[in-house]
């Protein structure tokens, strides 16, 4: 079983029980092959791209994910059966299982049945951060957005395990979420950990984090709300510190911090491709050429140190095995 984190995934395999219990490794979603991201990727498009709402004259492009089929097994079919009543948000639709009604509007303090700071995390996976960050953070609130059924099933049986009042999960396209459903100013945070790296150059427009997002996550936040993001990989850590450092609506944090050697992304360029060992980094059984040697220094820095909130999920664990660096970014909302 393909279990590369770092090509998008796809409607996954089945797999015998024995190998659904919460180990992420084997959980995680299956990778698709470029030639069927492709053919999904051109018959997707955003699909309220048109919508009069903030973002939606952006350029109409690519969703960042592949459609999954939703069929769950084991104990994941039994969690979704068992825990939707006490931790999925039912989301009305317009359109497909992950699209948003633009006329609903998420109501936390009914939802949570308290008031507390809301910390909302796109693309939660398998939900390995989110739950183990709700665990240390019992007086926040936590979302999960994610498109992926079984990851969200997932999700919520840690939340279960882990007893935790705290979590909620949402089946949705997250920018939609964030245009609409999401109240102006209702999110402390906004994490996006390890999004899809989409390495194709014809690929690269379905990236999570574009210009295009930036406007729908500012609304979610008010003044001094921060927005954490991490990759493990430079040229999608790149696209995200030129994206967010471009963006009069942001202020990077930790601006010009880590430059020259101690910056990851000199590291990076020294020693060749994505991997310290001098192998080529993969994706799935593809090799990927994401930056080549260059005899350069990353002046201009940036980069946050590892966010301590964040528990080493199983992508940035295979980064590690891969000698991958780990580039994680913070931005305040101004
Ligand atoms: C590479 S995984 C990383 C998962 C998790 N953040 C982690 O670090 O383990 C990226 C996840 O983002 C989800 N995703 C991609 N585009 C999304 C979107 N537009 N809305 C919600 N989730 C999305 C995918 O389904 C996938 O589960």
């Amino acid at each position: 079983m393909n279990l590369d984190p770092e090509t998008p995934p796809e409607t996954p395999a089945p797999q015998p029980e024995t190998a659904q219990r919460d180990a992420p490794r084997s959980d995680a979603p299956r990778a698709e092959t470029a030639d069927s991201a492709e053919a999904h990727a051109n018959a997707e498009l955003d699909p309220h791209a048109a919508d009069a709402t903030p973002g939606a004259d952006r350029p109409r492009r690519p969703v960042s994910f592949v459609r999954r089929g939703s069929r769950l097994q084991g104990r994941r079919k039994d969690a979704w059966a068992e825990l939707s009543g006490d931790y999925l948000i039912d989301v009305p639709r317009t359109g497909p299982d992950t699209s948003v009604d633009p006329g609903y509007v998420f109501d936390a303090e009914a939802a949570f049945g308290r008031k507390a700071e809301l910390v909302v995390e796109i693309g939660s996976g398998l939900g390995e951060a989110i739950a183990h960050a709700a665990a240390e953070n019992p007086d926040r609130n936590f979302l999960a957005l994610e498109v992926y059924k079984p990851g969200l099933a997932n999700t919520m049986l840690k939340i279960r395990a882990l007893g935790l009042t705290n979590v909620r999960v949402a089946q949705v396209n997250a920018p939609e979420a964030l245009a609409t459903m999401l109240p102006e100013g209702s999110v402390q945070e906004v994490w996006v950990f390890f999004p899809d790296p989409w390495h194709k150059t014809k690929h690269r427009k379905r990236r999570l984090v574009q210009p295009d997002l930036v406007p729908l996550v500012r609304r979610v936040l008010p003044t001094g709300g921060l927005w954490r993001l991490a990759t493990d990989w430079s040229d999608y850590a790149q696209q995200m510190r030129d994206v967010l450092d471009g963006a009069s609506a942001f202020e990077n944090v930790h601006a010009g911090e880590r430059t020259g050697s101690a910056s990851p992304l000199t590291r990076v360029w020294r020693e060749g491709l994505e991997n310290v060992a001098g192998v080529e980094a993969r994706a799935g059984s593809k090799a990927v050429k994401t930056e080549t040697a260059r005899d350069e220094t990353d002046e201009r820095g940036g980069w946050a140190p590892r966010f301590e909130g964040r528990t080493l999920t199983s992508f940035e664990s295979k980064a590690h095995s891969a000698g991958r660096e780990i580039f994680d970014l913070t931005y305040r909302a101004l």
